[in-house]
């Protein structure tokens, strides 16, 4: 007789997140707000979280905070690499640079457009970092550039001449390229139209499935509903006097 045993898997933590507080001191003022305060939560791989909240909640703050931009006031964020786990909220920045490189990625709705490097460059930079062959990575950048509905007499033009929308969609096509472990999602899909954010939607459908932990706001949260595991809400921010 064969007996099938199968035993579940738990995914590995990617992101545990404890006590996390961001406080911008407003010297003029003599105030200080808070961005968000106490801030508790854990990201397995191929799980997705939704951030929600008011305007001004502080969403892009704290995935602003997670990606080492800001430094938070206090608490931790554990991050587990392919090596040993780091705290985000206290590590060096070479430490926070070679992650950015290789493991977390920052998608958002702007493109910073370097002078005279052409679109497709521009979204195969990553993979020619990563070591893929040039020629072989501008195939694959021609590719994103299509599924992202970048027109093909653009692909070897200057992004800096493009319009707000498409130089949207090369920086999604750049910052989804190459599969990261931990994804942060500040409004990617803002001022999209319909087609590319379906195509964004797509993109980060596979890159779960490959285990992609993600953490996001979303302009259009209907976009992502088949793909959300937890929900965090953040509260308006509070003020006090120093
Ligand atoms: N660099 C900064 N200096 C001072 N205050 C800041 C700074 N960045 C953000 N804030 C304040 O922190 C609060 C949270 O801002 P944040 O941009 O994170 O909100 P949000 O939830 O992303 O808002 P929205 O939905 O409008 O994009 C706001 O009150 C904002 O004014």
């Amino acid at each position: 007789m064969n007996i099938e045993v199968s035993i579940p898997t738990t995914p590995a933590p990617v992101l545990r997140v404890e006590g996390l507080t961001k406080q911008f001191k407003m010297h003029h003022l003599k105030r200080t707000l808070f961005a968000f305060d106490n801030i508790d939560f854990e990201l397995r791989e191929g799980e997705f979280i939704l951030l929600k909240g008011e305007n001004g909640a502080g969403k892009s703050t704290l995935l602003r905070t997670l990606y080492r931009s800001y430094l938070p006031r206090g608490g931790h964020a554990y991050y587990h690499t392919r090596e040993g786990v780091i705290d985000l909220a206290s590590a060096a920045d070479v430490d926070i640079a070679v992650l950015r490189r290789r493991e977390i990625g920052f998608v958002t709705q702007f493109l910073n457009a370097r002078p005279r490097v052409a679109a497709e460059e521009v979204v195969a930079e990553p993979l020619r970092l990563a070591g893929t062959y040039h020629a072989e990575a501008l195939v694959e950048a021609r590719r994103w550039l299509g599924a992202f509905g970048v027109k093909k007499q653009l692909w070897a033009a200057y992004p800096s001449t493009f319009s707000g929308g498409e130089q949207q969609k090369v920086n999604l096509a750049r910052a989804l390229i190459l599969p990261q472990r931990l994804l942060l999602l500040d409004e990617p899909t803002a001022s999209l139209d319909r087609d590319a954010r379906n195509a964004l939607v797509e993109r980060l459908t596979q890159l779960k499935a490959s285990g992609v932990a993600m953490i996001g706001v979303f302009h259009h949260p209907e976009d992502v509903t088949g793909l959300i595991d937890q929900e965090i809400a953040l509260k308006a921010v509070k003020i006090e006097d120093q």
